[in-house]
């Protein structure tokens, strides 16, 4: 039989409630922060991070604002120990920031932890020990008794501890590890035999973190978790309820949100959801979740690409380009119905203080420091709306309707034949070679216009390969006497079906671009004319028109 047998996995029990609150209520502030990048992700990595690459993180996650920051286990290592004492002895803890330290429920190494704290003006000491039944049984070979004696255990000491070190501001933390594992009522009565030995006060709290070590279930039921917790645990107005989830079901963040909805204070987190397997939450994800909800999340996010290089620096782990918020292609649109309705919502849009309504991109790519320029890129998924975004924003064409229409064909046929994305450069110089090339067929020399009796006449010269040719027409108007100069030179009839200007505003000396369509003898084509003259950009995009008309020939020229 496979091994691939789904039988094998009991299903994730629900947790009894019958009314829950959480459901209806909304976050509109944001929970407090705690970063754990330097060591819950630090602990995950191929290569944990050296000391410079810690102090990189370390600045980055104060630049970005967190006021806690979990900086390591130095009790663990000789490393995490220096880099706890660096912080320390060179003063690079901000007044406002306080630094997390993490042990196990172990006497030698609680006293580890607090010698490598001496000093410090706060901190908060955060020891735990496993609470699940998967690890009473199997881990520790301890009954529920053997595991909250552990707990209440590391609670005494690390207040005997802290005691020994009185000019230290200190903060207890506490988890039950494996809490999603655990029996909620068990996992009651551990933290209250906790929060009895540390006696907590509203105006001296203590931190009760609830981590989904393992994600085991759905978000809703972490929720259930988090709520019921709150509901039943002793002093928790002396408490700031914590939450620490990993992602193994693939949403972590889900599951903080709706345990924030749920009563929960504060968030235990990292930059890009770097952690132990599938990682832990992604406070970046959750934080611009906030944010496009109008809620401020206190972190300063706005310069995302910094945030991403550092990341990547110290974790020498790659962000996925679909990244929420954060990815290379997240605010990227190739498909053209995407584009289009992009394009549409952008143009609308006049006024920056009305609130951000812009179909396919959830915030305004500008706010993290991105530009438009990287909204619509092109392929052969791409419609008119995309191609005529690009040359609007990154060339100055503001191209009419039917002329997207016309141009986005030879942008659609140039992506299919490279099988590749289109550059804005290349669609510039595609437009160019199909509308303005710098060898037209035929080349407008020069031209007198005369007004005689209500009537324009126009005389004019056109080079056709080695010839030159004179050509004279009379209209009501330069355009319409060109066009009746032209009608005779090829022999067919000619009808100015579609007509747009406007100043080039990429071009610093002003030169105007005209479009035009023409129907030749039932054939439309299009054509571009640019120029310093008004009057001469109309009369070489009729010329251009007429040159790529396909039902012309040399002959019927002459
Ligand atoms: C979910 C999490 O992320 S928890 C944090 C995990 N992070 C880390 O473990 C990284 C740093 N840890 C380490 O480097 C090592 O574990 C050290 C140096 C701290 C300790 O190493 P060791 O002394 O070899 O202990 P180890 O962690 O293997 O655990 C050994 C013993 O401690 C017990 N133990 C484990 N965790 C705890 C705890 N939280 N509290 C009390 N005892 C514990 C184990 O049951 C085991 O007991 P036994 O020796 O009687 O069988
Ligand atoms: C120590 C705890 C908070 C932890 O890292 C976890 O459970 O993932």
């Amino acid at each position: 039989m496979s091994r691939f047998d789904y039988r094998r996995y009991p299903a994730f029990p629900p947790v009894p409630m019958t009314s829950r609150r959480w459901p209806d209520r909304q976050i509109r502030r944001a929970p407090g922060w705690c970063s754990v990048d330097l060591r819950d992700g630090n602990q995950a990595l191929i290569e944990p991070m050296t000391a410079s690459q810690k102090s990189r993180m370390w600045d980055l996650l104060l630049k970005l604002g967190f006021k806690e920051i979990e900086v390591g286990f130095p009790s663990a290592s000789g490393h995490d120990f220096a880099f706890v004492r660096n912080l320390i002895e060179n003063n690079r803890i901000p007044e406002d920031v306080t630094i997390q330290v993490l042990t196990q429920a172990r006497e030698e190494l609680i006293a580890r932890t607090f010698e490598s704290l001496e000093g410090v003006p706060r901190a908060i000491v955060h020891v735990y020990n496993s609470t699940s039944t998967v690890q009473r049984e199997q881990v520790f070979g301890l009954d529920r008794e053997g595991i909250k004696a552990i707990a209440e255990n590391g609670a005494r000491l690390v207040k005997d501890y802290a005691s020994r070190y009185p000019d230290t501001d200190w903060t207890f933390e506490y988890s039950p590890e494996s809490f999603t594992g655990t029996e909620l009522d068990y996992a009651v009565e551990v933290c209250d035999a906790v929060t009895s030995v540390w006696e907590p006060t509203p105006d001296k709290k203590v931190i009760i973190n609830l981590p989904a070590t393992v994600e085991m279930s759905t978000p809703n039921v972490y929720a259930d978790q988090i709520e019921w917790f709150c509901d039943h645990v002793a002093r928790r107005d002396s408490i700031i309820v914590s939450l620490h989830t990993h992602n193994d079901r693939g949403c972590a963040v889900a599951a903080a949100e709706l345990g924030v909805m749920a009563g929960a204070d504060r968030i235990e987190g990292t930059l890009m959801g770097n952690g132990e397997r599938t990682g832990n939450m992604d406070i970046i994800t959750m934080a611009m979740n906030l944010y496009s909800q109008g809620v401020d999340p206190q972190l300063q996010l706005a310069g995302m690409d910094e945030i991403i290089e550092t990341v990547k620096a110290c974790t020498q782990l790659p962000v996925h380009p679909r990244h929420p918020y954060a990815g290379e292609l997240v605010f990227t649109a190739f498909s053209g119905s995407h584009q289009d309705a992009i394009k549409k919502c952008l143009t609308k849009r006049e006024d920056e203080s009305q609130p951000w309504q812009v179909a396919y991109l959830p915030i305004d790519p500008a706010d993290i420091g991105r530009s438009y320029q990287e909204v619509i890129r092109i392929n052969s998924q791409s419609g008119k709306g995309g191609v005529a975004y690009v040359m609007q924003a990154d060339h100055g064409y503001d191209l009419p309707r039917w002329l997207q229409i016309d141009f986005s064909a030879t942008v659609q046929a140039y992506a299919e034949d490279t099988e590749g994305e289109v550059g804005s450069t290349e669609i510039h110089s595609l437009f160019e070679q199909t509308y303005l090339p710098e060898t037209p067929r035929w080349r407008l020399h020069d031209y007198q216009l005369s007004r005689a009796d209500g009537v324009d006449k126009l005389q004019l010269t056109i080079q056709d390969g080695a010839q030159s040719r004179q050509l004279a027409g009379t209209g009501n108007g330069v355009v319409a006497a060109f066009v009746n100069a032209l009608e005779g030179f090829v022999g067919k009839s000619i009808v100015l079906v579609e007509y747009s200007e406007h100043a080039l505003s990429q071009s610093a000396d002003a030169e105007a671009v005209c479009y035009i369509q023409l129907n030749i003898d039932g054939d439309r084509s299009c054509g571009v004319g640019r120029s310093h003259d008004i009057v001469q950009a109309s009369l070489l995009a009729i010329l251009g028109a007429l040159s790529r008309s396909p039902g012309l020939s040399t002959s019927a020229a002459a």
